[in-house]
C-alpha cells in the first residue's frame, strides 16, 4: 500500500469542547476521562483510503482565548480544520461563527473546514439537561451552521462511538486528499504550460465515496 500523502489536519474549537479525546480516541483509542487543558499538542496517525496510506499529522489546540496569540503557529499549512463545539453547550456553537470562522479564514484561507458537533451522548443526557438547564444543540442547528461555513457537519460521541470519530477522519482525510490533489494538478499543468504544453500524466488517488454537493455559493467538499 502506498503511504506516501502526508496530511496536516489542525483541531481548533471553545475550551473543554471535546477537541482533546476526539484526537486521543481516533489516534491512541483511548478517551481521556480526567479533563487536562491543552495549550498545544500533536499526534500522529494513519487512515487508508483503498489503495492509499495517509499519514495524518493531528493538530490539537487550545480552546482559551489565553491562548489566542500563539494559536495561529499552528494554522500554516493545514490541509484541514476540524471547528469543534460541545452539543450540550448552545455558546460553543455561537463562537463557531463569532470566532473560529474568522480566525481560520484568516490564517488558512482556502483550507477545507469540517464543523464537528462533539459530545453527541450528551443530547439526550437527562442529568446534563437539568444540571446546565440548557437545551442541546440540534443536528438542524448544527447543519445550518456548517452550511454558512460551506462546510460538511458531522457529530461524534468520543465517549461512546469509536466509529463516529472514525468517520470523522474519513471525511478530513479525503478532503485533504482532494486538495493536495487538485494543488498537484495545478502544479503538473504550470508545469506542462512551462515545458511548451509537452503533456504529462497526472495521478489522483481514488476518491471512491467521497461526495460533492454543491451549493448556491460554495462547494460543501
Ligand atoms: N460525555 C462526554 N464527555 C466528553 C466527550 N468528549 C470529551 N468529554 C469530556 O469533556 C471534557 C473536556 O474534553 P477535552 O477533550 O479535554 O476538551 P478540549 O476541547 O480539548 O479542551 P481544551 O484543552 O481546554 O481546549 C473532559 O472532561 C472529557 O472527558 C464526549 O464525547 N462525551
Amino acid at each position: 500500500m502506498d503511504s506516501d500523502v502526508k496530511c496536516k489536519i489542525v483541531v481548533v474549537g471553545d475550551s473543554q469542547c471535546g477537541k482533546t479525546a476526539l484526537l486521543s480516541v481516533f489516534a491512541k483509542d483511548c478517551f481521556p476521562e480526567c479533563y487536562a487543558p491543552t495549550v498545544f499538542e500533536n499526534y500522529t496517525a494513519s487512515f487508508d483510503l483503498d489503495i492509499q496510506r495517509v499519514e495524518l499529522r493531528l493538530w490539537d489546540t487550545s480552546g482559551s482565548p489565553y491562548y489566542d496569540n500563539v494559536r495561529p503557529l499552528s494554522y500554516p499549512d493545514a490541509d484541514a480544520v476540524l471547528i469543534c463545539f460541545d452539543i450540550s453547550r448552545p455558546e460553543t456553537l455561537d463562537s463557531v461563527l463569532k470566532k473560529w470562522r474568522y480566525e481560520v479564514e484568516e490564517f488558512c484561507p482556502n483550507t477545507k473546514m469540517l464543523l464537528v458537533g462533539c459530545k453527541l451522548d450528551l443530547r439526550t443526557d437527562l442529568f446534563t439537561r437539568s444540571h446546565t438547564r440548557q437545551t442541546p444543540v440540534s443536528y438542524d442547528q448544527g447543519f445550518n451552521t456548517a452550511r454558512q461555513l460551506c462546510a460538511p457537519y458531522l457529530e461524534c460521541s468520543s465517549l461512546q462511538s469509536e466509529n463516529s470519530i472514525r468517520d470523522i477522519f474519513h471525511m478530513a482525510t479525503l478532503a485533504c486528499v482532494s486538495k493536495n490533489s487538485k494543488n498537484s494538478k495545478r502544479r503538473k499543468s504550470r508545469a506542462n504550460k512551462r515545458m511548451s504544453h509537452s503533456g504529462g500524466d497526472v495521478s489522483a488517488v481514488s476518491m471512491a465515496g467521497y461526495q460533492q454537493t454543491k451549493t448556491k455559493s460554495c462547494a460543501i467538499m
